[in-house]
């Protein structure tokens, strides 16, 4: 997708676990950025999450496809997103030829961030805030890797979920926003990929238990993007060669999330 907006890429936590699948990623980054396309890399973790939670005793919890997020589990959830995960793609990027900036929600105000319900606990929601500091790394022709680690002006760090975080990030900079998971696109009740899905049918889907959990937030957060912008967004995959080619090249991945 060579576009003259910027693109916004969000990819899920099971991506860190694929070398290879993070090889094929920051191979296509790299032929984009190549040809001018500037790229934001918006990254998940949530499976490294569960693991450092389990390997400390702590409880692993979530309302809603949200991890309710105890003050207690919070430097463990800040040292798996923000630290280990955001570092693993850094290393990524450095190996396929790539300059990239590690970053999180909390630098240069690119959002502002407030406690989202008082009972999932330290998890945030964020709104777009100043473009500035994005907008320079990307001048630089680097690419920015942001974590969705947060921080409220009240002083505390914030659990974000990645989708939310990229949809912020999108919306700041104007972007085009393409949500990568493990799964080709949504699904309808028989698991086959859906090729386009609006508000109705979302809602419809949603009601019938048929796209849940993660899944949820994530196509809520499209559609909320999609509204915003005027257009579409894609919720795809980052393990399909074929589909980052032709991501690459342009063209329509995965599920469309209509306006
Ligand atoms: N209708 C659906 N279509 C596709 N995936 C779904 C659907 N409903 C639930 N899921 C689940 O949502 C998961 C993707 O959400 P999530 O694990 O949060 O992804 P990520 O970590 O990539 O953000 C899929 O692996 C799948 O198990
Ligand atoms: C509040 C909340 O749910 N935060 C998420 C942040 C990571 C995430 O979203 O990771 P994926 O994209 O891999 O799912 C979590 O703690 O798992």
């Amino acid at each position: 997708m060579t576009t003259n907006s910027v693109l916004v890429l969000k990819v899920g936590g099971a991506l860190l676990q694929t070398e290879s699948g993070m090889a094929n990623l920051m191979a296509a980054i790299k032929d984009m950025t190549t040809s001018g396309q500037k790229i934001v890399l918006v990254h998940g973790g949530g499976c490294l999450v569960d693991e450092q939670l389990s390997a400390n005793g702590k409880e692993i919890i979530k309302l809603d496809g949200l991890r309710v997020t105890p003050a207690d589990q919070i430097p463990i959830v800040v040292g798996a997103l923000a630290g280990t995960s955001n570092k693993i793609l850094q290393a990524a990027a450095a190996k396929a030829g790539l300059v990239s900036v590690g970053m999180s929600l909390g630098d240069g105000n690119v959002v502002s961030a407030k406690i989202k319900d008082e009972k999932l606990g330290l998890v945030g929601e964020v709104t777009p805030d100043d473009a500035t500091y994005l907008n320079f790394i990307l001048s630089q022709g680097w690419l920015p890797i942001c974590s969705s680690i947060a921080v409220s002006d009240a002083g505390d760090m914030l659990n974000v979920n990645a989708d939310q975080a990229a949809t912020a990030l999108a919306k700041l900079v104007n972007g085009t926003l393409v949500l990568l998971s493990d799964v080709s696109g949504v699904w309808d009740a028989n698991k086959q990929v859906i090729k386009s899905l609006n508000k109705n049918q979302i809602e419809a889907l949603v009601a019938q238990g048929v796209i849940e959990k993660g899944m949820k937030v994530k196509v809520e957060a499209a559609l909320e993007v999609a509204q915003w912008m005027g257009k579409p967004v894609l919720v795809a995959s980052w393990q399909d060669t074929e589909q980052l080619k032709t991501l690459a090249q342009g063209g329509s991945i995965g599920t469309q999330i209509q306006p």
